[in-house]
């Protein structure tokens, strides 16, 4: 699972912003004073060489992830930028006055940066919001804003698991909150390691995740819970010194209705994940049925 530190990416866009800023302002000393710039602005690679060509080349797939269009906007532009000083800074350089021409298409390359960076600081911190820091799964927002678009591209019906870490305050209490971090993270990634790319997994609440499958009937949504059930009971996680902790997770699955909201699905999952819970344990209940399955 790709784990991404979108507070580091906006402290860099913006540490990558200020560069470019500080890079226009001598610039204009130079364009002023009539000096010759360094060789960093005149070297012909100066846009893959600069601070923020340099964070732009590392973080090409997430500014892509964003809008890929506007990505590629962003790294002409920002190109054009450095051309364009080069233009201006030969005359100089010769003690004759720069082209008015290139100087406005700078500026406006300029100004075309900075409302990309924008965007994309605006577009980051949104994705920030979103996503569990703890796991990198999606929140309980996105589940909400997804639900409704999936729900249309299924073909078959839609399906939600609940998925509720049975005793797990018992786990925090005997290991200690950190280990009980590292067991969610770890539960995670077993669960994930099981879901295909069109099986979406939310982080719902503390110890409690969701997960979301177009099933063909609802015998499929409950088999993959039950591999999940499976796994995560029979691969326990590795605590210091090679002792191990065994996991076990609850899960109630609901088949979503015609127009049904997604409360009322999400409703009807936990109730079938609480009375698993009632009921023993490291099960998987179907909400229709409320019948239990056997434990191994
Ligand atoms: N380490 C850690 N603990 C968390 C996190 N989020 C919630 N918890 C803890 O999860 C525990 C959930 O406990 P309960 O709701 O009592 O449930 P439980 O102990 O799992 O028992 P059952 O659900 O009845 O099997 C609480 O102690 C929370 O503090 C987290 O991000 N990290």
């Amino acid at each position: 699972m790709q784990k991404f530190d979108f507070q580091e990416f906006v402290t860099a866009l913006d540490a990558g912003q200020q560069a470019h800023l500080e890079w226009s302002r001598r610039i204009l000393r130079c364009t002023v004073l009539r000096s010759f710039p360094d060789d960093d602005v005149m070297h012909n690679d100066a846009h893959h060489l600069c601070q923020f060509g340099q964070f732009l080349a590392q973080h090409l797939i997430t500014f892509t992830s964003i809008n890929a269009e506007q990505t590629q906007r962003l790294v002409t532009v920002h190109q054009q930028m450095h051309d364009t000083i080069r233009n201006l800074a030969r005359p100089i350089s010769q003690g004759l006055a720069g082209n008015i021409e290139d100087l406005e298409h700078f500026e406006r390359c300029q100004a075309e940066l900075i409302d990309h960076l924008a965007y994309f600081k605006t577009q980051a911190i949104y994705h920030y919001t979103q996503i569990d820091n703890l796991t990198g799964l999606p929140l309980r927002q996105r589940l909400i804003q997804e639900f409704r678009g999936q729900q249309q591209q299924c073909s078959g019906a839609l399906a939600l698991m609940f998925i509720d870490v049975d005793h797990f305050k018992s786990i925090n209490d005997l290991y200690g909150h950190n280990m009980g971090d590292t067991v969610l993270q770890q539960l995670v990634l077993r669960i994930h390691d099981v879901l295909n790319i069109d099986q979406s997994m939310y982080r719902y609440g503390g110890e409690e995740f969701i997960i979301m499958l177009c099933a063909a009937q609802v015998k499929q949504a409950e088999a993959l819970a039950e591999l999940i059930r499976h796994t995560v009971y029979h691969t326990p996680i590795v605590h210091q010194d090679d002792a191990t902790i065994q996991i076990s997770v609850t899960i109630g699955v609901a088949l979503a209705r015609h127009q049904e909201p997604l409360v009322s699905v999400i409703e009807r999952a936990d109730k079938a994940m609480y009375y698993g819970k009632q009921h023993g344990r490291n099960r998987v209940i179907n909400a229709d049925h409320i019948t239990l399955e056997n434990k191994s």
